[in-house]
C-alpha cells in the first residue's frame, strides 16, 4: 500500500534564471509534488497533528524560494527536495517544476526529479 499527498500548481515567484537579466526581474515557477506518507496513525486518530500537512509543506517552500536566488530549475528542485527531506522526513517524493513562458513556443519548461 502507498499513501502519497501532492501539491499541484503551486506557485511560486522567484529570482530564477542563468542570466543577468533574469535577476531584475521575478519569474513565476510552478510546482507539482507527491510525497509519501503513511497515513495509518492519522487516520487512526483522525488528527491533523500525524498528517503530512499540506498546508506547512506549501508555506515551507514558497518562504523558502521567494527568499533565495537561483540560477537553475535543477537546483532549486534539489533544494527544495533536501528542504522537505529534512523538515518533514519525507523519504519519497517526485517533484515536477515548470518555469513557463521561458521557452516562446512552448507552454512551460522545467524539471522532474523523484527521491527514494
Ligand atoms: N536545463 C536548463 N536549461 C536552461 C535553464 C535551466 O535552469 N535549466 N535556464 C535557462 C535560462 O534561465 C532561461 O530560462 C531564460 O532564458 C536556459 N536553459
Amino acid at each position: 500500500m502507498t499513501d502519497k499527498v501532492f501539491i499541484n500548481e503551486l506557485t511560486v515567484f522567484a529570482s530564477i534564471g542563468a542570466y543577468d537579466w533574469e535577476h531584475t526581474i521575478k519569474q513565476r515557477l510552478i510546482f507539482n509534488i507527491e510525497m509519501e506518507w503513511d497515513f495509518s496513525q492519522a487516520v487512526a486518530e483522525d488528527n491533523v497533528e500525524h498528517c503530512l500537512n499540506y498546508a506547512d509543506v506549501s508555506e515551507k517552500i514558497l518562504d523558502f524560494v521567494e527568499k533565495t536566488p537561483f540560477k537553475l530549475v535543477e537546483t532549486v528542485a534539489y533544494k527544495v527536495a533536501d528542504l522537505l527531506q529534512n523538515e518533514f522526513g519525507i523519504k519519497k517524493l517526485r517533484i515536477e517544476l515548470h518555469k513557463p513562458k521561458a521557452v516562446a513556443q512552448a507552454n512551460s519548461v522545467g524539471v522532474i526529479i523523484t527521491r527514494e
